[in-house]
């Protein structure tokens, strides 16, 4: 039988430097304030983050993006084939071979935080709804906590911190449940931010407990009625929200140092999107609350002194 050479049987793929490049730009372009965050880590941990942002950011795209309505489950189905494999160490395409030489670098990299993502993605597919909050939790967990747990695995925790003289004998504060809690909170805080953008879409996250629990409908929902009871709900799920920040704060101090600047400023920016919530009196139909670089930027100063000082 005629033997092909390899280069026309399989389509060489990227170089690692390749690679690592197509996953900055990905993050640079998506997640401006993340990827600038970046910059302030060893160039190991921050290519190994850009490489899982893009990651992440493929996975979300097969159930959000622009070509979503061709998504099955077969296709995440594929998908985590394709993640098996990277973790067999054999990259399918060119930003898997970026993804493939991080979990060599990071060998506390588990594969289990990545099955849950796509897990979290299927929810998606099947469930426009979320009866009680420990449902919609299990979502957040699947969809963001887990990036939580990637994060730390790369950025590492601060031995000398943890173990004091004294504590020499005793293992070290794991701070990976604080790190669950920074991503259920910045999804909540997503959720929240989205609420009249996803109803477009039939989609309602909130807990119809909660909904119920303040006696307003989904029909008053669909239409973004904002009256009293909404105001309540939402005054509602904001402090639930605060609550879920306040537990992942006293995580930061256990990561490793270079990377407590980046994460203070995440969790300051993200839950400042709860207070421009309130400010815009709870209407997320018809605005969007977000952050402006003006305000990321003053809250960078006060992001450094708490790396530096708790
Ligand atoms: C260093 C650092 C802060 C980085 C993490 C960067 C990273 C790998 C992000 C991946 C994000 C991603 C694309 C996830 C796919 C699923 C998804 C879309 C989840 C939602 C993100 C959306 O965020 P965004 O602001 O871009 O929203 P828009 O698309 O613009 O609407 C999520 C809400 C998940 C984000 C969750 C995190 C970033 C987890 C943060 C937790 C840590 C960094 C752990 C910190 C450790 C301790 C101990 C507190
Ligand atoms: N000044 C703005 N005016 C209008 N829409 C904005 C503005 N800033 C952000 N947005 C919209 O809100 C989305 C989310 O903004 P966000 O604050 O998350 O910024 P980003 O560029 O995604 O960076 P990061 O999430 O890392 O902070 C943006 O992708 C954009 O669609
Ligand atoms: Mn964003």
């Amino acid at each position: 039988m005629l033997q092909l050479p390899d280069s026309l049987c399989m389509k060489k793929l990227a170089s690692v430097e390749d690679a690592y490049q197509l996953c900055r730009q990905i993050m640079a372009k998506y997640a401006k304030t993340f990827y600038l965050a970046t910059l302030l880590m060893s160039e190991e941990k921050r290519r190994a983050i850009w490489a899982i942002y893009a990651w992440c950011r493929r996975t979300d795209e097969l159930v959000d993006g622009p070509a979503a309505a061709m998504t099955t489950p077969e296709t995440l189905e594929l998908w985590e084939q394709q993640l098996e494999s990277v973790f067999a160490g054999h990259p399918v395409d060119d930003m898997d071979v970026a993804l493939v030489d991080t979990i060599q670098q990071f060998p506390d990299l588990d594969i289990q935080p990545f099955r849950d993502m796509i897990a979290g993605q299927r929810m998606d597919l099947y469930r426009s709804r979320y009866e009680t909050f420990e449902q919609l939790n299990l979502y957040c967990y699947r969809v963001a906590g887990t990036v939580g747990l990637m994060s730390t695995a790369i950025m590492g925790i601060e031995t000398a911190k943890t173990t004091a003289a004294w504590q020499q004998n005793q293992t070290p504060h794991d701070p990976t449940p604080e790190a669950i809690a920074l991503g259920i909170a910045k999804q909540l805080t997503n959720i929240l931010r989205d609420v009249g953008e996803d109803a477009r879409r039939g989609r309602i996250y909130l807990p119809l407990e909660d909904l119920k629990r303040f006696d307003y409908s989904e029909e008053e929902l669909f239409q973004g009625v904002v009256n009293d009871r909404w105001r309540e709900l939402m005054r509602f799920q904001i402090e639930r929200t605060r609550q879920i920040y306040a537990q992942a704060e006293t995580g930061v101090s256990y990561l490793s140092s270079d990377a407590r600047l980046p994460v203070w400023a995440a969790l300051m920016h993200y839950s400042q999107i709860l207070s421009v919530i309130e400010r815009n009196d709870y209407d997320v139909f018809r605005q969007r609350a977000y952050v402006t670089q003006m305000r990321k930027l003053r809250t960078l100063p006060i992001a450094w002194l708490r790396s530096q000082v708790l």
